[in-house]
């Protein structure tokens, strides 16, 4: 099953206009004979929450990787607010903001020391590397842990110091792999608000990548990514709408159960009210 309601760029056409934080056109991508990515092509405008759903093993790091470059990009075309990662290299990745998968902060550096080491690799001033810190900071309710080592951080302290470090430069696409792998449901719930506020605030692209269906709200844009095929994008409420579900849970089942080609595997936790209010 393939639900295409808008904003797709790629293979099967639809719009890829220049001043989208993010346009993925037609990518592949292989692993000798494993086929991780086949024709992917959606865009992510700015000031949207773009969730790219898809369960373990869809492709979604693997894009990741793509289009920060960790991958070299053979087939298809990339492009980060309007310049082609190809052509443009570094300069592309500048308006870029990242949060891996994997926690990369340095345990025996405080938060601040982290992030002057960031923002030193991105060129900034000590004093507005210091602002920018302590901006970032405030707004995630970590200002006072800043002369901390990172090590005495609970996880979702240490993934809010990261998600202060990819904006530090005022990135105009953010990249999130899976952030709220390992941390509890209310460290889980306050990053995944404050991503959809920036994005509403602050007119960022985000996109981020998820396996768990409760952190997309009806009115995210939204991307089924399954055996690295685009299988559905569009508004989220209207995916399952078009999928014929009341919700996205059954959606993403029906859209990746085995009779489509998938897993049916889903990590929903409880967000039935939000998609049937
Ligand atoms: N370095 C690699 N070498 C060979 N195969 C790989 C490699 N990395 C990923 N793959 C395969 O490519 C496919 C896509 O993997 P990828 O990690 O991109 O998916 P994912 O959606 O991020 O999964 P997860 O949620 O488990 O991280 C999978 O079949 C995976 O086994």
């Amino acid at each position: 099953m393939d639900v295409q309601l808008s904003r797709q760029a790629g293979t099967q056409g639809g719009r890829g206009g220049g001043t989208d934080a993010l346009v993925v056109r037609g990518v592949s991508h292989a692993y000798g004979a494993r086929k991780a990515l086949d024709g992917v092509g959606f865009s992510v405008s700015r000031g949207s929450f773009t969730a790219l759903l898809g369960p373990n093993g869809a492709g979604k790091t693997t894009l990741f990787g793509l289009v920060t470059r960790l991958i070299g990009l053979r087939t298809g075309t990339i492009e980060i607010c309007g310049l082609n990662l190809a052509g443009a290299r570094a300069k592309a990745l500048a308006p870029l903001g990242l949060v891996f998968q994997q926690p990369t902060l340095d345990l025996d550096l405080t938060v601040r020391q982290n992030l002057f080491y960031f923002a030193a690799l991105r060129n900034m001033s000590r004093a507005t590397a210091q602002k920018r810190i302590i901006e970032e900071l405030t707004r995630l309710d970590m200002a006072e842990r800043v002369d901390e080592r990172v090590r005495n951080l609970n996880g979702g302290h240490r993934r809010r110091v990261e998600l202060a470090r990819a904006l530090l430069h005022d990135p105009a696409l953010l990249l999130l792999d899976e952030p709220t792998v390992g941390l509890d449901v209310e460290s889980r719930r306050r990053i995944v608000a404050h991503v959809h506020d920036l994005a509403e605030e602050r007119g960022l692209g985000v996109l981020w990548a998820t396996h768990l269906i409760d952190e997309v709200l009806p009115h995210d844009d939204l991307v089924v990514l399954n055996r690295g095929r685009v299988v559905a994008s569009g508004k989220a409420v209207e995916v399952a709408r078009e999928v014929g579900e009341d919700d996205l849970d059954g959606a993403f089942a029906r859209l990746t159960a085995p009779e489509a080609g998938g897993t049916a595997e889903s990590g929903r936790a409880g967000a039935a009210e939000a998609w049937r209010a």
